[in-house]
């Protein structure tokens, strides 16, 4: 008999903790969306006491996520419940998870509580919780380095006071996985009632031990999985969740667990995340990588020609990779556009499919074979587009370069007062001289910290995407820009990043 796991993810709120990763509101609702096409049980969807851009944006996912329970995280006090639960309360589903740190240097050091005064805590804001949401997730942080006889007292108690799932988090990604088990195995044999809740993993990969930690737990009585799309997450990240759903579904011969995700949608999801995060997913990632299902070596190739199954475990389309994705080209119409559009499983006004099929006529004459990857990234610009009316516009640029002189850039742009403005600066290469020119016409104090290039597909005509992270008036932002040319992908990155500095985003 194989047992469902329930997936709880976490890539809005431990995912969005990554350095640098700033999602905007419209961002986060697309892919709290995605995250429920792909089948997820829970979304995480932010920490609404941390910003009000936070709490805009859980209370948003609440008011549009129908099939997935939409949770919030709280510290364990008053505020930061009535926070979660103010924004999750139109949820079709609505959890509250409530954490607070078990450990002695947890508790000792950084919440300055005795073990007694932590156990208070917890269960009165358990029982706080409870009164307004049926649904109450406990977190006890930093358990793995926690005495377990302590955990046991403190699990019995928030579980007498209403929590119905228990989530016993290796926060600092410490345990090693037979360790980790041990403290399932001991909380299952120790508690009382222990079979009415919901036991979950929350596994870090400090040690890259997250994916063995999280089967361990799941053998020892674990229900439930936290995890991020991408691996995504504070530190090191987060267990990768499509790598234990591929898993658990190759090696169905030797676990009898599953998940319910749609495996189809792992790869959609994970370009998704990795285009708005900026966090760029290496090459050699097991199950979304690049390289994932290339075969480079003679052997290895000549096997594969024998046989896929020599050196293929995982097939491509199990996770949705398009081994021929030629979907639509210079002669298509409207029509059909649309049709794609749904298939791809965007929802968009009229008004931003007409933009979108404009972007689209644009790039047919510039690229002979327009993929699935391509209308996908288009589609994505268009829909989490910025629409703020303060924004600067890109109106033309000129790069000049040759090999014995410094390049120099003319740019013309479009001010947030409506101002065209024109200016001209060089630089060591065509990317710095674009970004001299840009930064002189701008009223915004700019320092580029971070410059990431990549190609989305494959061959010379492939669009190129830009990403980046500025620190706009000395607040970090990331921006991205996707054309088929590299130093136009460029100027949009770095405009959008100002734009976005000017709208809602973490830490607002
Ligand atoms: C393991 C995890 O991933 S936990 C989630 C981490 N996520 C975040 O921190 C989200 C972003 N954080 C923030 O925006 C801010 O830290 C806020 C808004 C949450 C809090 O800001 P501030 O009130 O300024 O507090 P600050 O962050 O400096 O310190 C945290 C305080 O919360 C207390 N605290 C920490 N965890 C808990 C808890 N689970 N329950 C109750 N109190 C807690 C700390 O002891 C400290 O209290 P003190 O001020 O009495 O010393
Ligand atoms: C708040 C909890 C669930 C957490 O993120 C951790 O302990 O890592």
């Amino acid at each position: 008999m194989t047992q469902t796991i329930k997936i709880f993810d976490t890539t809005l709120r431990d995912g969005e903790q990554s350095p640098g990763v700033n999602l905007n509101q419209i961002e986060k609702l697309e892919i709290a969306k995605q995250l429920e096409r792909l089948g997820v049980d829970v979304i995480e969807a932010g920490f609404p006491a941390s910003s009000q851009g936070d709490f805009d944006a859980v209370k948003k996912i609440a008011q549009t996520i129908t099939k997935s329970t939409v949770t919030a995280l709280a510290r364990a006090n008053k505020n930061d419940i009535d926070r979660a639960w103010e924004a999750i309360k139109d949820a079709k589903k609505p959890r509250i998870h409530v954490f607070i740190a078990t450990s002695p240097i947890h508790m000792k050091d950084k919440l300055k509580k005795t073990p007694e005064e932590v156990i208070n805590i917890a269960v009165e804001m358990v029982k706080y919780a409870k009164q307004k949401c049926h649904d109450i997730e406990w977190s006890a942080e930093d358990a793995s380095r926690s005495d377990l006889s302590f955990l046991a007292t403190i699990i019995e108690k928030v579980i007498d006071a209403g929590a119905n799932v228990i989530n016993l988090p290796d926060t600092v990604g410490y345990t090693m996985p037979k360790e980790y088990g041990e403290m399932f195995k001991y909380i299952k044999e120790n508690v009382p009632n222990i079979d009415r809740v919901d036991l979950s993993t929350h596994c870090h990969d400090d040690l890259g031990m997250a994916l063995a930690n999280t089967i361990a737990g799941i053998q020892n009585g674990a229900t439930q999985v936290e995890g991020t799309i991408n691996g995504i997450g504070e530190r090191a990240g987060n267990v990768a969740l499509e790598e234990l759903a591929v898993a658990l579904e190759i090696r169905k011969d030797f676990y009898p667990y599953s998940t319910g995700l749609v495996l189809k949608e792992i790869k959609r999801t994970s370009d998704m995340i990795s285009k708005l995060t900026g966090m760029i997913v290496p090459g050699n990632k097991a199950v979304v990588g690049r390289n994932a299902f290339a075969h480079e070596s003679g052997i290895h190739q000549d096997g594969v020609l024998k046989n896929t199954q020599t050196y293929e475990i995982i097939t491509p389309e199990m996770v949705g990779v398009q081994s021929n994705n030629l979907v639509l080209g210079k002669h298509s119409g409207r029509h059909a556009f649309k049709d794609r559009i749904t298939q791809l499983g965007f929802t968009l006004s009229e008004e931003k499919i007409s933009a979108a099929f404009k972007s689209f006529k644009l790039l047919t004459d510039r690229k002979k074979e327009v993929t699935e990857d391509d209308l996908f990234a288009l589609l994505m610009d268009i829909q989490t587009g910025i629409s703020n009316r303060k924004q600067y516009k890109l109106l033309s640029f000129q790069v000049h370069y040759d090999s014995d002189h410094s390049p120099t850039a003319t740019v013309k742009i479009e001010t947030p007062n409506k101002e065209v403005v024109v200016g001209e600066k060089s630089g060591a290469g065509s990317v710095e001289a674009l970004y001299n020119t840009i930064e002189s016409l701008i009223e915004e104090n700019v320092q580029l910290t971070d410059f990431t290039l990549s190609s989305v597909g494959k061959g010379k005509d492939a669009l190129a995407e830009v990403h980046i992270h500025l620190n706009v008036d000395n607040q970090p932002v990331s921006g991205r820009g996707t054309s088929q040319d590299v130093l136009e992908a460029a100027a949009y990155a770095f405009l959008n990043a100002v734009n976005r500095s000017f709208i809602k985003v973490k830490g607002d």
